[in-house]
């Protein structure tokens, strides 16, 4: 730290903000240099990773563009946070200093608009809390992903997120009308709130998934939906195969259906859940909306799997009700599995990429034979489909390992970064992306320029136009070894 002290780093926070808005508690600052990326390190307080100098809670746009522009004066590395669910060390740093400029007191349901289905909030609402409250109301935002008990607006926009009903209502990507946010020098842009528009490129997209990397998301306007929870029909079936699965999720998307989930888990992944079921593959679908389009498309969906000879019916079908309303993970889960990772090193992890549909069930083989010959200790791979598209689908590999050594600090170059380098391998050989919603972080930046090919120059004119001095969560998606390469 040549040109800025950590005191004169928090006098500044705390003449920018208040003294009640800076925290400089060291267990929380340690806690904060890591994510879910190394939650093993982390449940042992093993911290690999800078420490933030401080985190500072703005409470208005104003404080939020008066922190970005000091760091971006002074060179202090900034590393957006609002729920803290990442899992791609989106929130460890790469370079010092750096503070946390976390969103959660941005903390406002700022707009409801039933007329135009529009909700408009601050970056640091809780998604949990603006879908139990929009619930009450008779409506949804159709976004239910798995941390969304844990996960706020500014970080589900950052991350592209995806929740389990996305085959209906889409990413969020699809719900987000309009935002605002600060650029690295203070300067406070909004996009506005319209149905559709084709006024040149669609700029959201410069802020939607810019993981921290671009500008602070301030402020969210997304869709609202009917919410009709008596309209739900579940159906559940067991299959041969996951090529059978693969190909019927594909000709139900494919022809037009589409059901809010649409699921093909092997064996080995829906074990976990129910071990009595560790035979076959099991599909799993949920249909909802207008009564006659849940009924038709539930209707269709039977017919469609029904007529193939590797499908069973799967019973009882009350366990798959039971086990969709727990899947979403709350701090109850997370500090369960905080204990276990305290006491056992029994590890499991989770990477997702997605690829067209032509290809999918052939990485699903690869990286399972890969893994299973290639990792020491592995306890099981398994892997689920869970969002399909009508050229192709995701995969989100389930995996666990036991590490031998009981060392936490050295486990992720001997377990994790070499599962997770054969997931991307295999994906990206076969023309997949190596991240469907997880987002690229620090963890998987080092594949940026295969992930992108000839494109990757836009990508970082891109990043660099915006945020020249770097000063946003450097050496996330673009590494800080190729961010001075010559073009
Ligand atoms: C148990 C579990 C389940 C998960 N399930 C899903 C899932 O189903 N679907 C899914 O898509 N993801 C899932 N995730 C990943 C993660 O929850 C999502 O990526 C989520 O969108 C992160 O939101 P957050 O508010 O927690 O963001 P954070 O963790 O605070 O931040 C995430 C990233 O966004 C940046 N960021 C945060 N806030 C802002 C802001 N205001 N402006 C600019 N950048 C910002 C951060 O710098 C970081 O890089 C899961 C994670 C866990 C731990």
């Amino acid at each position: 730290m040549d040109t800025v002290t950590k005191d004169a780093i928090v006098q500044q926070l705390i003449q920018l903000t208040s003294r009640d808005q800076v925290n400089v508690d060291p267990d929380q600052l340690n806690y904060a240099s890591l994510d879910f990326y190394r939650k093993y390190p982390r449940a042992r307080k093993i911290y690999q990773a800078p420490i933030p100098v401080a985190i500072v809670y703005p409470e208005n746009v104003a404080q939020v563009a008066a922190v970005l522009k000091y760091a971006n004066d002074t060179g202090v590395n900034v590393i957006p946070r609002t729920g803290g669910s990442e899992i791609e060390r989106g929130l460890e740093s790469a370079r010092e200093p750096h503070i946390i400029v976390d969103g959660s007191r941005l903390n406002q349901i700022l707009k409801f608009d039933p007329e135009d289905m529009q909700l408009t909030v601050q970056a640091g609402v809780p998604l949990k809390q603006a879908e139990d409250w929009l619930n009450e109301k008779g409506y949804t935002t159709g976004h239910l992903p798995q941390s969304q008990p844990l996960a706020d607006f500014g970080g589900l926009v950052a991350t592209r997120s995806i929740g389990q009903l996305s085959t209906l209502y889409g990413g969020i990507e699809d719900m987000v009308v309009g935002l605002e946010a600060v650029m690295p020098d203070g300067r406070i842009v909004r996009i506005k709130n319209v149905p559709r528009r084709s006024v040149g490129p669609d700029i959201r997209h410069v802020f939607i998934g810019n993981e921290g990397s671009i500008a602070f998301i301030t402020e969210v306007t997304v869709k609202l939906f009917p919410y009709l929870p008596d309209t739900y029909h579940y159906l559940a079936y067991t299959v041969d195969t996951m090529r059978e699965g693969f190909r019927l999720l594909r000709d139900i998307v494919a022809a037009g259906y589409r059901p809010s989930v649409i699921r093909l888990y092997d064996a080995q992944d829906w074990s976990q859940f129910y071990p009595k079921h560790a035979e076959k593959p099991v599909l799993i679908f949920r249909t909802e909306g207008p009564q006659p389009l849940s009924d038709a498309t539930a209707g269709a969906i039977k017919a469609m799997v029904e007529a193939s000879s590797q499908t069973q019916p799967y019973e009882p079908l009350d366990e798959i009700i039971d086990w969709f309303k727990h899947l979403t993970w709350t701090q109850k889960e997370v500090d369960a599995e905080v204990n276990q990772l305290e006491k056992t090193p029994f590890v499991g992890f989770t990477t997702e990429v997605a690829a067209n549909w032509h290809e999918i069930a052939n990485i699903f083989e690869a990286v399972t034979a890969r893994v299973k010959k290639e990792i020491p200790n592995l306890y099981g791979i398994g892997g689920h489909s869970s969002h399909s598209y009508v050229n192709g689908t995701n995969l989100y590999f389930v995996y666990a390992f036991i590490d031998a050594e009981d060392d936490p600090a050295g486990e992720m170059a001997r377990y994790h970064d070499p599962i997770n380098k054969i997931i991307v391998e295999e994906t990206l050989k076969r023309g997949g992306t190596m991240s469907h919603h997880h987002g690229v972080g620090k963890a998987r930046a080092p594949f940026i320029k295969e992930e992108y090919g000839s494109s990757y120059w836009v990508l970082k004119t891109l990043l660099k136009s915006f945020d020249p001095k770097n000063t946003m969560n450097a050496g996330n998606i673009i590494p800080l070894e190729f961010w001075d390469e010559p073009d």
